[in-house]
């Protein structure tokens, strides 16, 4: 029997979720298709459970750098168990909070199975027909796995998805790929006790672009735990029950070697979609679109800023839009950022500095290290450095890459202020409260006033809140 429907979504993950309540403001006649679980990748796998995981890693790191301060504690127990316990029994609460979202919508507009599809306008779930007006593909990605990696290791193998269902921490993990997910993970598995190295093919750890912050993240993340970075072409072995890589032996491998999007096995090749010379699917960021029939896809599928916020924006917007096709409104996106959770944490927001040297934007770039940074040294966190790229000639700010203490806080403000398309002179003019970390940014923002002199100088600076006064107390 054929089902049809106005929308039908594919996938009932974050930008599925956020297209599905779109598409329900226009019609009633909306059809949710799920293959595997509801919950999201985000609350199973990815943002939530990751970051439980670091949670615990930073309260082993404070009490082993408890000393510093003159508070004297035994090296950290750290009780596997109970720390894999905790991932998993606050993870289980969010994924809840979103089974109960999903399972509160109307059943008529959900259905399990695996769809692909017949033509532009007919899936096949599991062999059931359904006809229908537009569609959403928000399909999510998947982790990559270098070519017979799977064959040759196993279940010694895992992804990011086999970490939050382990009962107890192993001795031992090789992570491979100096990602966001091998940072994140890498370290908080080392501080959490776990004989951890993490490989990188290239020199490149981080996504930071700016060669200066690059250079400095390189040194701090070897600081922070065992690095082998330019480690080419590596072709991992099973040893009896272990894994060989390096010539060190690890009870197991995590590829975090980066994800593909699921838009293979969906039968979009015999749609004849446009696509970029490289094959790349063209998909129009500000409707959703794909070609100009009633295609959408939106979140980790379009392999377009692979993140949470990004995900629920894409899905509203490609929901709204399948539901008016054929009139579909362009919208406005958000300035980028970007927050990796390591510590030191790292932030990017607006345009990064490779994306404004590749298109030959004349810009200046004001800089701070937080080696010397007042509060940072209060707190024993004075590693890293801001770079703020701005404009020249008009001193607005284009964007900037950060890696050091309160990045994902600072990174916010940076791309608000990006966003809102601030000058240099107006970020200075807002109130930095003393002492803070964003001290930090005002000194980057005076170093650029200065370098690009520009008109109209800030808001008088008192004694107290002067750079200077900032490091000597
Ligand atoms: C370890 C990790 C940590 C992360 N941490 C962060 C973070 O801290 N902050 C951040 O912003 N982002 C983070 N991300 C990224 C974020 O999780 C993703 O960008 C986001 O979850 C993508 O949502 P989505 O809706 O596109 O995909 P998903 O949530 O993966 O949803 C896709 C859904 O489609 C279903 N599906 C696939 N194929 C079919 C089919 N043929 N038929 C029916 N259903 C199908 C899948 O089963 C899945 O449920 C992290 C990711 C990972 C892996
Ligand atoms: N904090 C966050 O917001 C957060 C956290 C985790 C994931 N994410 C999202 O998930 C996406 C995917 O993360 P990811 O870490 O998988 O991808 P990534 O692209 O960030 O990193 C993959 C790394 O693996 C390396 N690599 C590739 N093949 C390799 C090989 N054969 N050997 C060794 N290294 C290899 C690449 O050079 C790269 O450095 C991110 O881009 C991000 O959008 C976000």
């Amino acid at each position: 029997m054929t089902h049809s429907c106005d929308v039908a979504i594919i996938g009932a993950g974050t930008a599925g979720m956020a297209a599905y309540r779109a598409a329900r403001r226009h019609t009633e006649r909306v059809l949710l298709i799920e293959a595997a679980h509801y919950g999201t990748t985000c609350a199973r796998v990815g943002c939530m459970p990751s970051k439980l995981l670091i949670a615990a890693a930073d309260a082993a790191e404070a009490v082993r750098e408890a000393h510093r301060f003159g508070v004297q504690a035994d090296a950290p127990a750290i009780d596997g168990r109970a720390v894999m316990q905790r991932v998993r029994s606050e993870r289980d609460r969010f994924v809840g909070f979103v089974t109960d979202t999903v399972e509160g919508w109307p059943e008529a507009t959900r259905l399990f199975g695996r769809a692909s599809f017949v033509d532009a306008n007919t899936l096949d779930v599991d062999g059931r027909r359904i006809e229908a007006r537009a569609v959403v593909v928000a399909t999510g990605s998947r982790p990559r796995l270098p070519a017979g990696w799977r064959e040759r290791l196993g279940h010694r193998l895992i992804v990011n998805d086999d970490v939050f269902d382990w009962v107890d921490l192993p001795r031992s993990v090789a992570v491979v790929g100096a990602g966001v997910i091998g940072l994140e993970l890498a370290l908080a598995l080392h501080r959490l006790g776990v004989r951890v190295r993490l490989f990188a093919r290239g020199e490149r750890i981080s996504p930071l672009t700016d060669p200066e912050l690059q250079a400095l993240g390189r040194q701090l993340f070897a600081e922070a735990l065992p690095l082998t970075a330019n480690a080419g072409d590596l072709q991992p072995a099973v040893d009896g029950d272990q894994v060989l890589l390096g010539g060190e032996r690890f009870d197991l491998l995590l590829c975090a070697s980066g994800r593909e999007p699921n838009l293979d096995g969906l039968g979009l090749e015999a749609l004849a979609l446009p696509r970029d010379a490289a094959g790349r699917p063209r998909i129009d960021r500000h409707t959703g679109q794909w070609g100009a029939g009633p295609l959408f896809v939106a979140g980790d599928a379009t392999e377009d800023r692979p993140l949470l916020h990004e995900a629920a924006d894409a899905g509203r917007i490609a929901g709204d839009n399948a539901a008016r096709f054929p009139d579909v409104h362009r919208r406005p996106r958000r300035a980028p950022l970007a927050v990796v959770f390591s510590d030191p944490q790292i932030a990017m927001a607006g345009a990064s500095h490779a994306e404004l040297t590749a298109a030959g934007t004349a810009f200046d770039t004001g800089r701070v290290s937080f080696a010397d940074q007042g509060r940072s040294r209060v707190m024993g966190v004075n590693r890293g450095g801001l770079h703020v790229y701005a404009q020249r000639g008009t001193g607005r700010l284009l964007g900037a890459e950060m890696i050091g203490p309160a990045a994902e806080h600072i990174g916010h403000l940076l791309a608000w202020c990006v966003q809102r398309g601030d000058t240099v002179q107006q970020m200075l003019n807002y109130p930095f409260y003393h002492p803070v970390v964003e001290e930090g940014l005002r000194t980057a923002l005076r170093q650029l006033h200065n370098d690009q002199h520009l008109p109209d100088p800030p808001i008088e600076d008192c004694l107290d809140c002067d750079t200077e006064a900032e490091v000597g107390g």
